[in-house]
């Protein structure tokens, strides 16, 4: 039991808060947080904070913004309230990732969270990965061929071509059948009516809404700095987080933020539950990924591959989208996908097709945050991902549930650690190494 700590919690993860109290053996402080009918968020907080030190749990998940501004009001309400200093303890910190600029390469596919694009997924990019006399990837078997060699005709005829036979807009998206309408258009003629994520930056073909405008170099609004502001003006004296998808997002902030690793978890997880380790190969699924990925391969004495998101034309009429290329030898090897999030599950999804086709036995995802947005869980689950590890950072409940290939690492007592060295001023390193 420690003594002057206060521990309270948002509604963004109320197992966390609990776990966390348990692993300190305190309650959690009684608090209201809740809507006034015009929207606007209620809080209370009911027990007395008076020359505390607060801690704060809230996690940037499900209804991100209204979890961001109950935050702010909490810090601001502990701080009026004479807390002695207040932790903002952020397991996924929101928008910490957003690109500051949009692509003006094509990419990969449009991912969304309709009801509707629940299967039949083929998690190729279009064209596929180029290789030398190498045979085009066949899709799933549930049979998305016809719709493949569309898309791939539609790469090839270019920006606003349309179809010999019957003069229909070609379908843009390339890894769902039923983005493509009765009527032969994409479902979603209007980018407004749907979900947006940062793939949409990465495919400006999909939209014409991403198309510059001549002469005007798009601005792309960059909340990461003004998210920092918010929480410190607020009151925040100190941050406490995980995985930072950008490491460098602490500088955006004059207070102290203490960016713990899930890679500790990660690794033992490795070491503890893959058969023959050693002999699998850790893989990056991502350029923007690798320092991560190889500080597990190298910690673990493991080889490494990198798959590499091609932008560039790699041809002259294939201007517009992105291809996935392995760099890496990972035939008959099992291997295992290391990126700190996965949110459509695009990119792993895509990625776990791409070894299994370049001869991998088994595909393992080993993923700090599992965010798994819009129809995410179905993608995963219809993939050829054998097992895919997430932490709590933000709640797996719904997802375990419903997804047989999850398995959930509990990260609350790293969370529970740091804050009792934090509150008795001892250094945290050592939960770097934490497992
Ligand atoms: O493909 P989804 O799951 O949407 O996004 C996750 C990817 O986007 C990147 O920022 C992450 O590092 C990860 O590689």
């Amino acid at each position: 039991m420690v003594r002057n700590i206060v521990v309270l919690g948002g509604n963004s993860h109320p197992r966390m808060t609990e776990n966390v109290c348990n692993f300190l053996g305190i309650p959690a402080c009684d608090r209201i947080l809740s809507k006034f009918s015009g929207g606007e968020s209620r809080c209370e907080i009911k027990d007395s904070v008076r020359g505390k030190d607060v801690y704060i749990i809230q996690s940037g998940s499900g209804h991100v913004n209204d979890h961001l501004i109950d935050l702010c009001i909490m810090i601001s309400a502990c701080k009026t309230g004479s807390a002695k200093r207040v932790t903002a303890v952020v397991p996924l910190f929101p928008y910490s990732r957003q690109p500051d600029w949009p692509y003006n390469k094509a990419g990969a596919p449009l991912s969304r969270s309709s009801e509707s694009a629940k299967k039949d997924y083929t998690f190729e990019s279009v064209p596929p990965t180029p290789r030398p006399g190498g045979p085009r990837s066949v899709g799933l078997s549930n049979g998305v061929n016809g719709l493949s060699e569309r898309l791939s005709r539609s790469a090839i005829a270019g920006d606003g071509a349309r179809e010999a036979n019957g003069g229909d807009p070609l379908p843009r998206r390339s890894d769902t059948v039923s983005s493509i309408g009765s009527n032969g258009q994409g479902v979603y003629p209007d980018v407004s009516q749907r979900s947006f994520t940062t793939h949409d930056y990465e495919n400006q073909t999909n939209v014409n809404a991403f198309r510059p405008k001549p002469g005007y170099k798009q601005w792309v609004a960059q909340a990461g700095t003004l998210v920092a502001d918010l929480l410190t003006c607020a009151g925040a004296d100190h941050i406490i987080t995980m995985d930072l998808h950008d490491p460098q997002y602490q500088g955006f902030f004059d207070i102290p933020v203490d960016n713990l690793y899930g890679k500790p978890l990660l690794q033992n997880y490795i070491q503890t539950h893959i058969p023959d380790y050693r002999e699998a190969v850790i893989v990056s699924p991502d350029a923007g990924g690798a320092k991560r990925a190889t500080a597990i391969a190298d910690s673990l004495n493991m080889d490494f591959a990198l798959i590499h998101k091609e932008r560039r034309p790699i041809k002259f009429t294939d201007h517009r989208n992105a291809s996935m290329m392995l760099v890496g030898d990972i035939a008959n090897r099992v291997c295992i996908l290391v990126d700190d999030l996965a949110d459509t599950a695009n990119t792993i999804t895509r990625a776990a097709k791409l070894l299994k086709r370049e001869g991998a036995t088994r595909v393992y995802a080993l993923i700090t945050h599992g965010v798994f947005s819009g129809d995410a869980i179905s993608r995963v689950n219809a993939s050829a991902i054998d097992r895919i590890i997430v932490t709590n950072s933000v709640p797996q409940e719904e997802h375990r549930r419903l997804c047989p290939k999850l398995e959930v690492l509990d990260i609350s007592p790293v969370f529970a650690e740091a804050i009792r060295r934090v509150h008795h001023g001892e250094s945290i390193s050592v939960l770097f190494q934490y497992a």
